[in-house]
């Protein structure tokens, strides 16, 4: 295909996602089926197209004077992707092309900068509705942290200490451009390229698939090195999911730990299993919910209990773009009380003196401070503690680096805030209770 071609095929795949309210994810699979001659660049330059539309719906909505498929398609091409009026007149003449543009179309892609009067929502790609949620955590930086959510993400990976070393996985790496991560010592970054290019598949290179390397967002990686920094020997994730953090915190303490994942949602689990295989894990006990408390054992019990917490996910907007324009206020509000919900259940396995580290992938006070600051009224046994206290004895190299993380002037304090504009990471929020001994 041209890139006539791929333009237009971006904006029917817009225009299905919109008109029927359909994931991401689903319309684009939707459209390869149906047009089996895309070859996996054409899929990947649409799908990129697609992606970057969403990310930068606002700001370019606003410069184009619509946020119509078409519009985003071409606000998208002319300047993320950079390719200029020039660029989009030559795709334009190209067969199975978007119609050619209208006048008002021209004098706007062709106008250089036209967000200079807008407000910070569209200068930073959120929704409006967040305009005061942003405000209050981010201030003057509002807008510019918005901004950074919506770029496109590079893969992190993490080395697995189990299996290799950073510096072997590096190597293994090497042709995919694969970079030591700035914060987390055992974090790895492959560059994503921009405009049309393609992702590294990382699930088919040898050290992925021998367990030497997870793929694991540097902000994940870091509330997992924290969290485990707090040691112990009895530790319990709560809500282990995937197993992302279990799997980490598992490597961080080397299998000599005895770590519980649970779920309250046994499909979320479907893939731990194979994981901690690969990752050569033997000391995670699986516990799934059944018709008994399948915990009731680890009552008072635990060193470190992490409430990875379910979340709205503002901080992983730059994977997925289509999820910010989604989120409501009453998914926002049924969130919070998840993590009310959460934080209480996880009171009753920690031991007296034991630690509760509570993680969330969102960047909102509401999600955070406000939780934690609710939970402390009604748990007042718990004290918040500086994050970093634990990383500062195993490994003050990057406890310091990490410092500058640490919110000491919100309404709780302290905590640990990392954000794509400040850390380069995706936003994660971590915060560490103590319980009294
Ligand atoms: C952010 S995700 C976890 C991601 C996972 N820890 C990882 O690193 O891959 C939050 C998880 O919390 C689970 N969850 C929600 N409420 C829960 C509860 N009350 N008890 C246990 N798990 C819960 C959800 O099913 C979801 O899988």
């Amino acid at each position: 295909m041209k890139t006539g071609g791929r333009l237009d095929a971006a904006i029917e795949i817009l225009t299905d996602i919109e008109t029927n309210h359909r994931p991401v994810s689903e319309a684009l699979k939707d459209w390869g089926t149906k047009h089996r001659f895309a070859g996996s660049g054409d899929r990947a330059a649409i799908g990129n197209l697609v992606y970057d539309s969403l990310r930068k719906r606002s700001s370019i909505g606003w410069r184009m004077g619509a946020e119509s498929p078409r519009a985003l398609v071409l606000g998208t091409y002319v300047w993320t992707w950079g390719q200029g009026l020039a660029g989009l007149d030559a795709a334009l003449a190209e067969p199975h092309a978007p119609a050619p543009l209208s006048d008002d179309e021209r004098t706007r892609l062709g106008t250089d900068d036209g967000l200079a009067d807008a407000p910070d929502p569209v200068r930073g790609d959120y929704p409006a509705w967040l305009e005061t949620a942003f405000l209050r955590v981010f201030g003057d930086d509002a807008a510019a942290e918005g901004a950074a959510l919506a770029t496109r993400a590079p893969v992190d990976l993490r080395a697995n200490a189990l299996k290799s070393t950073r510096d072997k996985a590096l190597k293994a790496l090497e042709e995919t451009g694969a970079v030591a991560g700035r914060l987390s010592p055992v974090a790895i970054r492959v560059p994503v390229p921009g405009g049309p290019g393609r992702a590294p598949h990382i699930e088919s290179e040898p050290a992925y698939l021998k367990g030497h390397v997870e793929i694991q967002d540097e902000g994940s990686q870091i509330a997992a090195l924290v969290a485990a920094a707090f040691g112990g020997s009895q530790i319990l994730d709560l809500c282990a999911g995937g197993g992302g953090k279990t799997l980490a915190l598992a490597a961080a303490f080397d299998n000599k730990g005895q770590i519980y994942a649970y779920d309250d949602d046994k499909r979320r689990m479907k893939d731990i299993f194979d994981r901690l295989k690969r990752s050569g894990v033997h000391d995670v006990q699986v516990r799934t919910p059944g018709k008994t408390d399948v915990l009731a054992d680890l009552a008072g019990r635990m060193d470190l209990v992490l409430v990875d917490s379910p979340c709205t996910g503002t901080g992983t907007w730059r994977r997925r773009p289509d999820a910010k324009w989604r989120l409501t206020e009453a998914a926002l509000e049924a969130r919070m009380a998840e993590q009310d919900a959460v934080l209480d259940e996880a009171v009753r396995f920690v031991r007296p003196g034991g630690r509760l580290v509570y993680v969330t992938c969102s960047v909102l006070a509401d999600e955070n401070e406000d939780r934690i600051a609710d939970f402390l009224i009604r748990h007042p046994d718990f004290t918040l503690i500086e994050p970093l206290s634990g990383l500062a004895k195993t490994d003050p190299a990057t406890a310091a680096a990490l410092a500058r993380f640490v919110r000491r002037n919100e309404r709780v304090a302290p905590v640990l805030r990392l954000s794509p504009a400040t850390a380069g990471t995706d936003g994660f929020f971590v915060a560490v209770l103590e319980a009294a001994a």
